[in-house]
């Protein structure tokens, strides 16, 4: 390995700066589309576009449980019709009214020909073949054929993630399967010999290892399936063979400490040997160290070790790289909310503060920031429920002031 100084790549980049180099990284070696079973595409993100190929609702018929009639053939406050016959939602009977007829219906039965109203069941006097129908405006409880989607109309595009909205909207169209992005692989690392099971017995030094779970979880709450590998050593050797392995058999390998100015910290050198480094070190609190780069087929994002500075970097840098990869373009959500208490913040860098997310009496989401600082303090973390973002630079925040909150 290279003994020389790593410093051939970006390092101590702006926020933006560094988001910029993983979209573009990530559009680079964005996943190959397949085409899933509509059941399966829960999730994905969609590879091309969708055109309506028919009309929604299809055909025109009735909202509610009553009669269908001719609005014509009202008069007065109530009218007596001649009944004859019903038409349940499923096949078309093929109803067609003359003057003074009507059909008792069902929600979402196709309208017979002729009528263009219907009366709710509840609101009609029914003896025998005589059903008297109050005075109802023209098109009541009518849905009609292409109000929500017409024939050959574009609704969803290429980009977009498929919620279950969204998935459904599909199979209302008959869509059996759709062209959608493949879901990268993860392999998930944690690192350092002062880590134990939790289960084990701790010996003086040592510690839990509670970044696994920690970065297991926000992956699967993404949606992915991560595989955690067998925690790495402080052995530059067993870093490299373990990195190499992961590296030539997932899209995304994921490492949790290491990535530091210690002494064992093994990893960027790794990476420069055996890869690529794309970026070293951002100007974010918590998660400075953070390290990005291509290893063999993988993209790989070095969190630091510290809990908070893995959940600050996975929730930006993580999901902006999953998301890129799977040229998912529509922007996540974004969350705003006003400040509880104030802030002076002295020190340049974009600052990620634990943080409780709620709504006040007169229905203003509030942020309410943590006082604990430490990227180590995961207590903190697990009493808040959102990192609030604070801008780079000196800041003097007033309460009330408008703040990014990212909810976990
Ligand atoms: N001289 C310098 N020291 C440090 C710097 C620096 O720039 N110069 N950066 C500090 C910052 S900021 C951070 S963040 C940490 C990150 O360092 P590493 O990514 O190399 O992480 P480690 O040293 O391996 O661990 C940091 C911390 O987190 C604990 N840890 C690590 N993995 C786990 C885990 N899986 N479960 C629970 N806890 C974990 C580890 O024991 C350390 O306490 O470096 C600063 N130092
Ligand atoms: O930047 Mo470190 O991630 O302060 O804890």
């Amino acid at each position: 390995m290279s003994d020389g100084p790593i410093n051939d790549f970006p390092s101590g980049l702006l926020f933006d700066e560094a988001m910029a180099i993983v979209a573009e990284v990530a559009a680079a070696h964005r996943l190959e589309a397949e085409t899933v079973a509509l059941s399966r595409c829960h999730g994905r993100v969609l590879a091309g576009d969708v055109d309506a190929p028919l009309s929604l609702p299809p055909f025109d018929n009735s909202a509610m449980d009553g009669f269908a009639f001719r609005h014509a053939d009202l008069a007065g406050e109530q009218t007596v019709l001649r009944l004859i016959g019903e038409q349940f939602a499923g096949l078309d009977g093929g109803w067609s009214l003359a003057a003074g007829e009507c059909v008792r219906i069902t929600t979402g039965a196709p309208l017979p020909a002729g009528a263009d109203t219907v009366a709710i069941k509840e609101n009609v006097a029914v003896a025998g073949e005589r059903v008297s129908v109050p005075r109802t405006a023209l098109g009541q409880n009518v849905r009609y054929a292409g109000e929500d989607v017409r024939q050959g109309e574009r609704v969803l595009q290429a980009g977009q993630l498929l919620t279950p909205a969204r998935v459904s909207l599909a199979a209302s169209l008959g869509l059996s399967s759709l062209r959608v992005r493949r879901k990268p692989t993860v392999a998930v690392f944690t690192s350092g010999d002062e880590l134990v099971e939790p289960g084990m017995s701790l010996q003086p030094g040592q510690i839990y290892d509670s970044n696994r779970d920690l970065l297991m979880g926000l992956l699967r709450a993404d949606g992915l399936e991560p595989t955690a590998w067998p925690r790495l050593p402080d052995d530059p050797k067993q870093v490299e063979i373990a990195l190499r392995d992961a590296a030539c058999a997932f899209d995304l390998v994921f490492t949790c400490g290491a990535v530091s100015a210690g002494e064992k910290d093994h990893i960027p050198a790794v990476l420069r040997e055996f890869g690529r480094i794309h970026l070293w070190k951002v100007k974010m609190r918590p998660g400075m160290p953070l390290l990005f780069g291509s290893m063999d087929q993988a993209r790989m994002l070095g969190l630091p070790g510290n809990p908070v500075s893995v959940m600050a970097t996975y929730m930006t840098f993580g999901r902006a790289l999953i998301d890129g990869l799977q040229g998912r373009s529509e922007a996540r959500p974004r969350f705003r909310a006003r400040l509880v208490g104030s802030i002076e913040k002295t020190h340049p860098r974009r600052e990620f503060i634990r943080a409780r997310l709620f709504s006040d009496d007169a229905g203003v989401l509030r942020v309410d920031p943590n006082p604990a600082t430490g990227s180590h303090r995961l207590r903190a973390a697990a009493d808040s429920d959102a990192l609030m973002v604070v801008a780079e630079g000196p800041q003097t925040l007033a309460d009330g002031a408008v703040m990014d909150v990212l909810p976990y």
